[in-house]
């Protein structure tokens, strides 16, 4: 879908992007990158609204350099700060956006309303965009970019300005623009966890330079950490500490500290699983101190301890 080749953009006091190699397939990639990390720069560059200063890219096999045009004719693109004219209703707008990218009117009506019913908006559509709530304007935004049936969308930071549940909203939508229209998309955002369960693909970039690019499977592996949830009982009032006793005395790694459970269970005890025996061992030490299982499970890397842990390797390398 998308490649590029020791991409670079310097600015005359900046460096935006500083030779990035990548190659995204298709599906549901994120790019991901602290505020200036260069990822709006990219997205004006796949567009081939704005040139590289070396370096080449290609969206759907089409040099951004030659190929503005078509690129943006198979590309829906989802801009960042507010662009929406307040006079105008949603359904006038998106007409008018699907009007311009070459649809006939009455296509660029039926298309409008079913977009826009995609993204959850429907009597408020005719009412002039001034008037909507953040999450709203965000919806029509990505509308306008759905409403041509692109092969690809580029969104840059959808979920901006919106509160947790919009944010779930809006990723949710995202997630089936692949799944339920086969529409492949780059998502920006400067927040890691919201990627992880949106996204096949994760890009992190920092000051222009490419940290790391896998599938989110490889961020999120599974690690060696079982997390043991328990109950307490009368024989024992803190069913987590006997826990922890017996299992120490059993000779399992247990990790410092505890972690808060489900409310009205105890805490969560971390500990190193060898293999299966492991498993074996806490269910029998479970039942033989006759306390409650509430939970066994391995736990799973978070995208931001991975990136927590490489930015931490970087700052531990020796200045020379
Ligand atoms: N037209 C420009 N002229 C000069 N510098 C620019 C220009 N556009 C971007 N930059 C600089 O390039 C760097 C990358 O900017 P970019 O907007 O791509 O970052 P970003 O990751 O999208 O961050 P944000 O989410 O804050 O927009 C920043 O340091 C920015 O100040």
């Amino acid at each position: 879908m998308i490649a590029t080749e020791s991409l670079s953009k310097r600015f005359p006091r900046v460096t935006a992007l500083d030779r990035l190699s990548l190659d995204i397939g298709p599906g549901v990639t994120g790019l991901v990158g602290a505020n200036g990390a260069g990822k709006s720069t990219m997205i004006k560059i796949l567009l081939g609204l704005s040139p590289a200063t070396e370096g080449r890219a290609e969206v759907l096999g089409l040099d951004v350099a030659t190929a503005g045009a078509q690129i943006r004719e198979r590309v829906g693109y989802m801009p960042e700060h507010d662009c929406l004219p307040p006079d105008v209703s949603a359904t006038e707008f998106v007409v008018h956006m699907a009007r311009m990218s070459g649809l006939p009117p009455a296509a660029a009506r039926e298309r409008t309303a079913d977009t826009l019913r995609h993204v959850g908006l429907y009597e408020e559509r005719y009412r002039p965009m001034g008037g909507y709530s953040t999450g709203m304007k965000q919806r029509v935004k990505l509308a306008q970019a759905l409403v041509h049936d692109p092969q690809l969308v580029l969104l840059d930071e959808p979920t901006n300005g919106l509160d947790p549940v919009g944010r779930d909203d809006m990723l949710g939508l995202i997630r089936r623009v692949w799944t339920d229209f086969g529409i492949s998309v780059l998502v920006t955002s400067h927040l890691l966890g919201e990627l992880e369960r949106t996204c096949d693909h994760v890009v992190v970039i920092d000051g222009g330079r490419l940290l790391r690019s896998s599938s989110t499977s490889d961020f999120t592996r599974t690690t060696t950490t079982l997390a043991v949830e328990v109950t307490d009982s009368d024989a024992h009032p803190d069913g987590t500490e006997a826990l922890r006793a017996a299992l120490t005395a059993a000779g399992v790694t247990l990790h410092p500290g505890v972690e808060d459970g489900l409310p009205g269970a105890g805490h969560i005890l971390l500990l190193e699983a060898s293999g299966d025996e492991t498993y074996d061992l806490v269910r029998d030490t479970v039942a033989g101190l006759g306390l409650g299982l509430v939970r066994m499970e391995q736990r799973r890397h978070h995208i931001a301890e991975v990136f927590k842990t490489q930015q931490q390797e970087q700052e531990e390398v020796p200045a020379r």
